[in-house]
């Protein structure tokens, strides 16, 4: 961190040696210059490439849209425009959602037909590109640990009516083992006695939803290692209706669990995209000891790396 700009940071020695040793340049953390760090949107299927109504949003939003060349249905606007307000957005035609984001998803090269796990789904920008990438076809499994994350998690699904092929269960992705059901639906004996999954409603509309939950507050919650898998949506073609639950629990349904896994696996434990530019940020705000404290601390970091590590080496 040699240049006078860096210098000027408020940030400490051992964050500034730590970042010279990954070759990551200091000057992102200067409050003027991530101010100017461009922001996403990706506009959904079937709107992306319609020029009239790419005009129509850059009207919304008083700004140009411009493209990313290299990722197909985003585009890039500058950082101080907001669209949660606009009516495009309400109406889930485009999704706030950070390039590098989009970068992961479009690298696991979904094709149709696949089965796709997603470990650490909440609140669900990936899970949704996810499934409009896959579209009619295949399965996605989301899961995470947070109850209160992936509730908001399936409200995204509601409002961009997407859940078609979708199962999401609040569980501990290290230890999750549920295969996908399509794979195995003909090995099941569907036992006529029992009770089965039948179509999942909402209890309340999503609208509803969100604006309870902004009157009532979240309250966090993590499940346990050890605690069953709990199902809180299932769409209509996920496999789901018409199962029991020892059908749904049933973690293999043959001796080889490789042809009846999962085609691609996306684990998303932690922000690594230029939103976490803005956490480092609330440094500004916290002061360092607090933010290492919340962030930084070596026994939550080794946490990450022991989730990660479990999850990918599964
Ligand atoms: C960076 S966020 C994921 C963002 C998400 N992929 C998206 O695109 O919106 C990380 C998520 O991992 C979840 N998580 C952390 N540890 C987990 C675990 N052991 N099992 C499942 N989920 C976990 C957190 O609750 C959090 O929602």
């Amino acid at each position: 961190m040699e240049t006078a700009a860096a210098a000027s940071l408020p940030l400490p020695e051992a964050f500034i040696e730590f970042l010279n040793q990954n070759g990551l340049d200091p000057s992102i953390y200067n409050s003027t210059i991530a101010q100017s760090t461009p922001r996403y949107i990706r506009l959904k299927p079937g709107y992306s490439d319609s020029e009239t109504f790419v005009s129509e949003i850059e009207i919304e939003l008083n700004c140009k849209l411009d493209k990313v060349e290299w990722l197909p249905g985003f585009y890039s606007i500058p950082p101080h425009i907001q669209i949660a307000s606009t009516e495009s957005y309400k109406q889930g035609k485009m999704y706030g959602m950070d390039a590098a984001s989009g970068a992961a998803v479009f690298a696991l090269n979904v094709s149709s037909g696949d089965h796709v796990l997603d470990l650490c789904a909440a609140p669900g920008a990936k899970l949704c590109m996810l499934l409009d990438l896959l579209g009619s076809s295949g399965s996605l499994t989301g899961v995470d640990i947070a109850k209160h994350r992936l509730a908001a998690c399936r409200t995204m699904l509601q409002k961009y009516a997407l859940g078609d092929r979708c199962r999401l269960f609040v569980a501990n992705g290290t230890s999750f083992s549920l295969l996908p059901l399509q794979n195995c639906t003909d090995a099941f004996l569907i036992e006529e006695t029992k009770e089965t999954f039948k179509e999942w409603t909402p209890k309340r509309p999503w609208k509803e939803r969100k604006a309870s939950k902004a009157r009532d507050g979240i309250t966090s919650k993590l499940v346990a290692g050890t605690q069953e898998p709990e199902l809180i949506f299932y769409g209509r073609h996920s496999g789901v209706v018409g199962l029991t639950k020892s059908e749904l629990f049933r973690i293999s349904c043959s001796s080889d669990s490789l042809d009846t896994g999962y085609d691609k696996v996306l684990v998303d434990a932690e922000c690594t995209h230029d939103g976490s530019i803005k956490h480092i940020q609330k440094f500004e705000d916290w002061g360092w000891d607090t933010l290492e404290r919340r962030i930084l601390d070596a026994q939550r970091t080794d946490i990450l790396t022991n989730l990660q590590f479990n999850c990918c080496s599964k």
